[in-house]
């Protein structure tokens, strides 16, 4: 087995399944393990950026979405010599922002960003741990377009793919490190 795939077994293998959490009938994804482990959680990190990393044009900022999106976000960021922009829960951020409401796998949210975040046309990735129903990232693909940058992609750790995410992701270019 070659380096990268051993790394993404890894990867794979500190994936934890907790089922009927935090609803019965959800198989909640916990990537606790990963991130305790330096290896398994820098090898995500690079595997998260590096179709990004030759991008042309080239991405400005990377969105990270509140809150296990930050823990991966920020680092891909910083990988990329980007930099970092936080999505938050409503009423989070100060100053004016722009808000959406959206469903997830297992509920209901708001999200923000801040009006300022971005320059006008920053190029934009959005990295998050686990896309299900796709719920959330089209709820952060809206806001950035409305503070006026463009979503250049996604990347993710996991992909539900029995949840059809692909569908609310039109045609954006996704990553997922693992679909399962
Ligand atoms: O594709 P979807 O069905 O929208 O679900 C994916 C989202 O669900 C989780 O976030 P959650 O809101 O549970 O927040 P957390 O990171 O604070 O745990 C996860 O981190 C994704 O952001
Ligand atoms: N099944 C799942 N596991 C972890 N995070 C999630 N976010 C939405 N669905 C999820």
């Amino acid at each position: 087995m070659s380096e990268i795939r051993s790394a993404d077994r890894l990867v794979a293998d500190l994936v934890r399944d907790v089922p009927d959490y935090p609803k019965p009938g959800v198989l909640f994804k916990d990537i606790t393990p990963l991130l305790a482990d330096p290896e398994a959680f820098g090898h995500t990190v690079e595997a998260l950026g590096a179709p990004w990393r030759d991008a042309a044009p080239r991405v400005d900022k990377v969105v990270g979405i509140e809150a296990r999106g930050f823990i991966l976000a920020a680092p891909v960021a910083l990988a990329l010599g980007a930099g970092f922009v936080p999505v938050r829960k409503a009423g989070k951020l100060p100053g004016p922002t722009f808000a959406r409401s959206y469903a997830l796998e297992y509920g209901q949210e708001t999200l923000e960003v801040q009006r300022d975040a971005f320059e006008p046309g920053d190029r934009v990735l959005i990295v998050d741990d686990v896309l299900a129903t796709g719920g959330t990232v089209e709820a952060a693909n809206t806001l950035i377009r409305d503070a006026g940058a463009e979503v250049a992609g996604i990347s993710v750790l996991l992909e539900l793919t029995f949840l059809a995410p692909r569908t609310r992701t039109g045609d954006l270019t996704v990553h997922s490190l693992l679909p399962v």
